[in-house]
């Protein structure tokens, strides 16, 4: 194992390192202020009429401002590389971001930068030209206490090289939010941050194999190598929910990106949800096909017209015949979406108004057609023929009136199915409808059918194994031309309607020819705890390998069968409490307030997860409804009766492979009831 080296150091080494860090820090300070004075005075005297330039210039200036903000609790640099003589005997620091002197020397190279590769590829079996490797270890306020050399070429191999500080890294005492990886990026996760931009990239990693990491990473790394390409709509990142949201808020400011959309699926479609759909309809309304009937439904709005237009001009009476009408209508109907359509149908009665105009010799404009397309006649025929509807009016319709659903529905669902999915009690009108998750996807659907959304260059999809066919769908059509990063674990799959693997939910996607890439190596969960929890994968996931942990921790799993659960739980919370680190204690969801009542009478203060999206900064203990606890971690975990988490949802058994796998150094499993199957015998020893 290497050494960290201050021990035995020179002095003189290591305080030339910190006033190495000293004069970065001025450095930075300085492009820091120079882009807030200097800039500023060329905004205020520019005569720029065009305010919103201005407003958009001010902005650019800010988040360039932000970006260069030094961070007091984070180190400017974390590594250096030596290169050999052959090389150019360069010597690089490696950091967050690029800082240069006054003169434009660089001091600290950006991780990102095309030489950093080598900071984490370079092996003894392949140097890349590397003499010596440095990493910097760093108290919590970020001043420099120790580094530790790995020469790459000639001298003594130092064994395990990197793997004490990843090791330290790894179970350094969390407290609130999750933190960058940057300084430790493994060679399987540097290549899938470095991908290129145009390919998507699917990866499916077990629980803490870094999957959120790479993915928040490699939105930093295309940022830094393709800025103008990803700057005309931007990079997304979609999480689960606004807890995990609020988890992952801090890591890209603190690569230096602050200017990232971070949402949910539900936040991103942007719809109110007030209902909620059992699992079966859930299962309907999430399905692919529903696409096709939607797709329907919108369209038998439009209708063959019944009689022409007549437009009364002066003493002239300007007739387009019911067959034109017909005609004009049916070449558009479908071509284009359905609001454009409508406006199309509109231009081309006004033309043929116009023809008739010129034919008794008037002269008519690009005005007089602006002005026959919006007249009275024209609108009247087009809210009979190709009517005005809103998404909410047409879901409304389909959900609530059994023929128009079968219409739509053709053979695309069974009679069963469109049973499950009509309404017991449609609400008075589309207004007071109450609609659940489900159908803000569906109605996500018919708004990009009738109108163009908002699109993105990029969009990270984390935890997307939960996501239905039909939100795969609200997801491409924001992103039409772009690339996707999609990760996620299948049998960490929990929702009624998740596909069964990544090429179905590529399909959905419209990227069927996406790179899969596999991620087995777990940094956050001990062996002895994901062997444990493995024992679920051939009911959930028999597909999926066995995962793989990087770190052993003896005495890190206890299960332990009570009389008085919740009593077991404030004891051990108790005994937690005593030790640094964070604390989840997960439950059922039914469960967990009377839990969290009794560790708040027990005066140990929780937070509770759901109720407060920052609770993980609220407390270090923190009571975690099951539903919520998926791509969270906690230094410890204390799983309350597991019976009871997988009782509670159809896929109970994946949601227990989530709850499971949160925790870095200590699981308590505590249970009155008898284990589910699986995990009936004993752990493995150690
Ligand atoms: N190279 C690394 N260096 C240091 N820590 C790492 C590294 N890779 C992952 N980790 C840590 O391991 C933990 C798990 O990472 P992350 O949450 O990204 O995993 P995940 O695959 O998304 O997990 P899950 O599927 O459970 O959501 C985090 O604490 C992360 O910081």
């Amino acid at each position: 194992m290497a050494t960290p080296v201050p021990d035995h150091a020179p002095v003189s080494e290591i305080e030339a390192e910190r006033a190495y860090l000293d004069t970065a820090r001025d450095a930075l300070r300085r492009m820091h202020d120079d882009v807030v004075t200097t800039e500023t005075q060329v905004t205020v005297a520019e005569d720029n009429d065009n305010i919103y330039e201005r407003i958009m210039f001010d902005y650019h200036r800010r988040l360039r401002a932000d970006a260069l903000v030094d961070l007091p609790n984070v180190p400017l640099f974390f590594g250096r590389l030596d290169f050999d003589a052959e090389h150019g005997g360069e010597r690089f620091y490696v950091g967050r971001r690029h800082v240069h002197d006054g003169v434009g020397t660089p001091l600290v190279i950006d991780w990102r930068a095309p030489v950093s590769t080598a900071f984490y590829r370079a092996s003894r079996a392949d140097p890349q030209g590397v003499r010596l490797r440095r990493r910097y270890g760093f108290s919590e306020s970020a001043a420099l206490t120790a580094y530790e050399d790995e020469p790459l070429t000639g001298g003594r191999a130092v064994e395990d090289a990197g793997e004490a500080l990843l090791a330290a890294e790894i179970e350094r005492p969390r407290s609130g939010p999750m933190r960058d990886i940057v300084a430790t990026i493994q060679p399987e996760q540097d290549e899938l941050v470095r991908a290129p931009l145009g390919t998507t990239l699917c990866v499916q990693g077990a629980p803490g194999t870094g999957k959120t990491a790479v993915g928040l990473h490699r939105v930093a790394y295309l940022l830094y190598t393709a800025r103008e390409t990803l700057g005309r709509h931007g990079v997304a990142v979609v999480g689960p929910n606004r807890s995990f949201l609020s988890y992952i808020r801090h890591v890209l400011p603190t690569l230096g990106e602050v200017n990232v959309v971070q949402t949910t699926v539900a936040d991103m479609i942007g719809r109110p949800v007030t209902g909620t759909d059992p699992g079966p309809v859930a299962r309907i309304k999430g399905d692919g096909r529903m696409a096709r009937v939607l797709h329907r439904a919108l369209w038998a709005h439009v209708t063959r017209p019944a009689e022409g237009l007549v437009y009364t001009k002066g003493t002239y009476r300007h007739r387009v015949a019911d067959h034109e009408v017909s005609e004009i209508v049916a070449s558009l109907r479908g071509t284009t979406r359905y609001n454009a359509g409508r406006a199309m149908v509109a231009q081309r009665l006004a033309h043929a108004v116009l023809v008739q105009m010129e034919r008794r010799g008037e002269s008519p404009d690009d005005r007089t057609q602006a002005a026959v397309a919006r007249s009275r006649p024209v609108k009247q025929l087009l809210d009979s023929v190709w009517p005005k509807v809103t998404p909410e009016q047409v879901l409304f319709r389909l959900l609530g009136d059994a023929e128009f659903l079968a219409k739509a529905a053709r053979r695309d669902l069974t009679e069963e199915e469109r049973a499950l999915l009509r309404w017991e009690r449609p609400a008075r009108s589309w207004r007071s409808a109450k609609w659940s998750e489900a159908d803000a996807a569906l109605l996500d659907e018919l708004a990009d059918l009738v109108e163009r959304p908002e699109v993105r260059d990029h969009i990270v999809v984390d935890e997307a194994q939960d996501l239905s066919p039909m939100q795969c769908r609200a997801i491409a059509r924001r992103c039409p031309h772009g690339s996707f990063t999609v990760l996620g674990d299948i049998a960490q799959a929990t929702s009624p309607w998740a596909v069964r693997d990544w090429p179905a939910l590529l399909e959905h996607l419209g990227r069927p020819d996406a790179r899969l890439e596999v991620l087995d190596r777990g940094f956050r969960v001990p062996a002895q705890i994901i062997d444990y929890a493995a024992r679920l994968l051939p009911r959930i996931a028999p597909d999926l390998g066995a995962p793989v942990s990087a770190r052993r921790a003896p005495g890190a799993l206890r299960v332990t069968r009570v009389d008085d659960l919740l009593g077991a739980v404030v004891e051990v919370c108790r005994e937690q409490a005593k030790v640094e680190g964070s604390v989840g204690v997960i439950a059922a969801d039914a469960d967990l307030p009377g839990i969290h009542r009794r560790l708040a009478d027990e005066g140990l203060a929780p937070s509770l997860l759901g109720e407060d999206e920052t609770a993980m900064e609220a407390s270090r203990l923190v009571c975690v409804p099951a539903t919520l606890a998926k791509g969270l971690e906690f230094d410890a975990v204390v799983a309350v009766e597991p019976s009871r988490i997988v009782a509670a949802e159809p896929r109970g058994l994946h949601r227990l492979y989530v709850v499971l796998t949160r925790a870095v150094s200590a699981l308590h499993v505590l249970h009155a009831e008898p284990l589910p199957e699986p995990l009936a015998g004993p752990p493995a020893a150690g």
